[in-house]
């Protein structure tokens, strides 16, 4: 079974996706952020640095994918390839901080990967609004996020909100995070695990 948490910057992804793997006993797959030779320079001049740093993260998510079609484990994953060029890389073009030229060379590569993509047995999206986001980025305290603007958080938000709308690629779960602790208050991860037992009926 393969599961993805899917969601904007600081909507609990990583954090869920811990607690899910240690909860059922499923392998996590994690994004390469600690080790990431660009994030850092990404957010420093986003310009200069965003062509590069599309096509190590959609690298990476490609192995990912690799991974969970050889492995035949029950697998949850923090954030799929789709949100790379669907949020990421489009978000970029559209602000005009990945060139057009940049943006059809990155398209042309994520279409041609995209035949091998299977679709997660579930998707789980992390809603949350910008301030909620933001307060949550700050509680992480990586520092070079601290360069991340409102409005770059607030298109993304907008993005993530018309590729779920479209999502029909497999089953999708939504669930809305801006009044849940589910890493304090052990109800609300009860209630996260009943809306994913309830989704998976049948699967587990
Ligand atoms: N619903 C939540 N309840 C409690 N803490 C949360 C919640 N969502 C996020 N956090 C905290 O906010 C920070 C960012 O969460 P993280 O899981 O790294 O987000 P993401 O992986 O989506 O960027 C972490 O310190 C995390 O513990
Ligand atoms: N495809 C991407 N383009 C730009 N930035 C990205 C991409 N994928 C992830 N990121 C950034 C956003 C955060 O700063 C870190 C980690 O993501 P998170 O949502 O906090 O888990 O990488």
């Amino acid at each position: 079974m393969h599961i993805a948490i899917t969601g904007n910057i600081g909507a609990g992804k990583t954090t869920l996706t811990t607690m899910l793997a240690k909860h059922y006993g499923w392998e996590a797959q994690f994004e390469d952020v600690e080790h990431n030779p660009y994030l850092e320079d990404f957010y420093a001049d986003m310009s200069k640095w965003s062509f590069a740093l599309q096509i190590y993260f959609l690298g990476s998510r490609f192995r990912q994918v690799k991974e969970i079609r050889e492995s035949g484990k029950n697998i949850i994953q923090d954030r799929t390839i789709y949100e790379d060029a669907h949020i990421f890389a489009e978000n970029l073009n559209d602000m005009g901080l990945l060139s057009e030229r940049d943006f059809n060379n990155y398209s042309s590569v994520f279409n041609l990967m995209k035949s091998f993509v299977s679709a997660p047995d579930l998707l789980i999206y992390l809603k949350s609004d910008v301030p909620n986001l933001v307060k949550k980025i700050y509680k992480r305290g990586r520092d070079y996020e601290a360069s991340i603007s409102i409005e770059y958080l607030s298109k993304l938000n907008q993005k993530y909100e018309k590729w779920i709308e479209s999502y029909k690629d497999g089953k999708l779960l939504v669930i809305e995070v801006d009044d849940l602790d589910f890493v304090e208050r052990p109800e609300d991860f009860g209630y996260i695990l009943e809306r994913i037992e309830a989704e998976l009926h049948g699967l587990f």
